[in-house]
């Protein structure tokens, strides 16, 4: 990539229309801008005036927001290596992006957001039909919080009979028009219907995996199960937004729009973040309800760190994540055992996972190591995908997908896709999973996964 610091719109153009014109090729050109402050939520709000692609990431535990709209390069790709494959075509359009930027900031420039579908070999309903298996996007328009600070990139394909004048009336307008922010009323439609798809036929696959493992068959699964909504009036994404960001702290809030249909949550389970070389991942999985006073909370906390049932649910993560990491890392640091990770409707068992990424390894390397982990899929992991695939009667769509961002620093972050819903119009379906052992209590396992739809459901005005 070639790397210009300071420069004009003007100048931006002008310079990348000469390149295009010389080489005859098209070019990806990145021009990122120093903004005034601006409310994410409210640009990714007002965004929809530019189309049906809009992009909403934020971080769970730093002040970084991003918000993007209108797609300049789609990355799409279908099933085996796909990891791979986005990783290729990624550093194909690099070699001849122009990036005009003085800053430098991560999640700015030419960043890719999107996601992956938990199982590209699952066969897939209508449900998911707007999102690919795989699917990035480097979005035209895109706002990055860091800090207090706030930049505007602008992303777009130069080709060789572009003209002048043309980029930048297009440019400034959308520049106009997405930072203006007008206030904007936010409104809460109302549940007409609540279904849960088949609870008992569910309960009985639970007890089933239990009579598997058992068996031998696996040593863990995760199995999933979906709530489906239907409203009064189109719900509100910017509202949902807002929502998850006043409620679940500590959670990753996300949504990813695709020809009109949104897929949003708020996951507290991170799968790799990689900033400067520094790896961190996370192992997320045993669960407690949080209690009703202090004291009912810190004994429920003790309870789960105690629970023989939960640390073996958890520890298949810690295991697994732990080879998966040392295979492309060094100084690899994980805590002997958990700590609590506490979320406004239930806490979990929680361990870091700190490493120094080798060179020549990608983030997306780590993700394709990682996916599925233990805490969504299963362990072995073959095994366990192979058992969801065949038993598992849901299309999980992207639900405990990989989902995040890199941008051209190598810096990235990808968390796994639970506590969310997918949303058209006036309908949603949300998601809720919890990993089966061979302790696991088909009654308990259901409850646990009650609580897990609350994150969305509380937020689309359920009880
Ligand atoms: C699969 C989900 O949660 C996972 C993450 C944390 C704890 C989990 C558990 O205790 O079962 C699950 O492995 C979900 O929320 O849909
Ligand atoms: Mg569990």
């Amino acid at each position: 990539m070639i790397h210009t610091e300071a420069a004009t719109l003007d100048e931006v153009i002008d310079q990348a229309l000469n390149k295009a014109k010389q080489t005859n090729k098209q070019q990806l050109v990145s021009f990122v801008d120093y903004i005034e402050p601006i409310d994410p939520i409210l640009f990714y709000a007002g965004a929809s005036v530019m189309g049906d692609s809009r992009l909403f990431w934020k971080s769970a535990d730093e002040d970084f927001v991003m918000a993007g709209v209108g797609a300049a390069v789609r990355l799409a790709s279908p099933k085996n290596d796909r990891f791979q494959d986005i990783q290729f075509q990624w550093k194909k359009l690099m070699e001849h992006a122009y990036r005009f930027d003085r800053y430098e900031q991560k999640g700015t420039g030419p960043v890719a957001m999107g996601g992956f579908s938990f199982d590209p070999f699952k066969e897939s309903t209508e449900l998911w039909a707007s999102f690919e298996n795989s699917q990035l996007e480097i979005p035209g328009y895109l706002m990055t919080k860091v800090g207090s600070d706030h930049y505007l990139t602008i992303n777009a394909i130069i080709y060789p009979d572009d003209h002048k004048e043309q980029l930048k009336f297009q440019w400034e307008e959308a520049k106009a028009l997405l930072l203006q922010c007008n206030n904007r009323s936010f409104s809460t439609p109302e549940i007409l219907e609540q279904t849960e798809i088949e609870p008992e036929a569910w309960k009985l696959l639970v007890k089933q995996a239990t009579d598997d493992i058992e068996a031998g068959v696996v040593d863990k699964v995760v199995l999933a199960r979906e709530m489906q909504l239907k409203f009064d009036d189109n719900v509100d994404i910017a509202q949902v937004l807002q929502h998850l960001d006043d409620t679940q702290t500590n959670s990753y809030i996300f949504a990813f729009e695709s020809e009109g249909t949104q897929f949003v949550g708020a996951t507290p389970e991170r799968l790799v973040k990689v900033e400067n070389q520094n790896l961190l991942s996370t192992c997320l999985a045993g669960t407690i309800p949080r209690g009703e006073t202090t004291e009912q909370d810190e004994q429920l906390g003790q309870e789960l760190l105690a629970d023989e049932k939960n640390l073996e649910e958890h520890q298949f993560v810690v295991r697994m994540i732990r080879d998966a990491i040392e295979a492309c890392s060094e100084n690899v640091d994980i805590p002997a055992s958990p700590v609590l990770y506490p979320l406004k409707n239930l806490q979990h068992l929680y361990t870091p996972v700190r490493a120094r990424l080798k060179q020549g390894h990608t983030l997306l390397d780590v993700v394709a190591r990682l996916h599925p982990t233990p805490a969504l899929g299963g362990l072995p992991q073959e095994e366990a995908i192979e058992y969801i695939r065949e038993f598992e009667p849901l299309d999980r769509g992207w639900y405990a997908g990989p989902v995040g961002w890199f941008d051209s620093n190598q810096n990235g972050e990808f968390a796994v896709a639970i506590r969310s819903a997918l949303i058209e119009q006036n309908r949603a379906s949300l998601f809720s999973g919890c990993g089966v052992v061979k302790d696991s209590d088909p009654e308990m396992e259901y409850e646990e996964t009650a609580i897990k739809f609350t994150p969305m459901l509380a937020v689309l005005g359920g009880a």
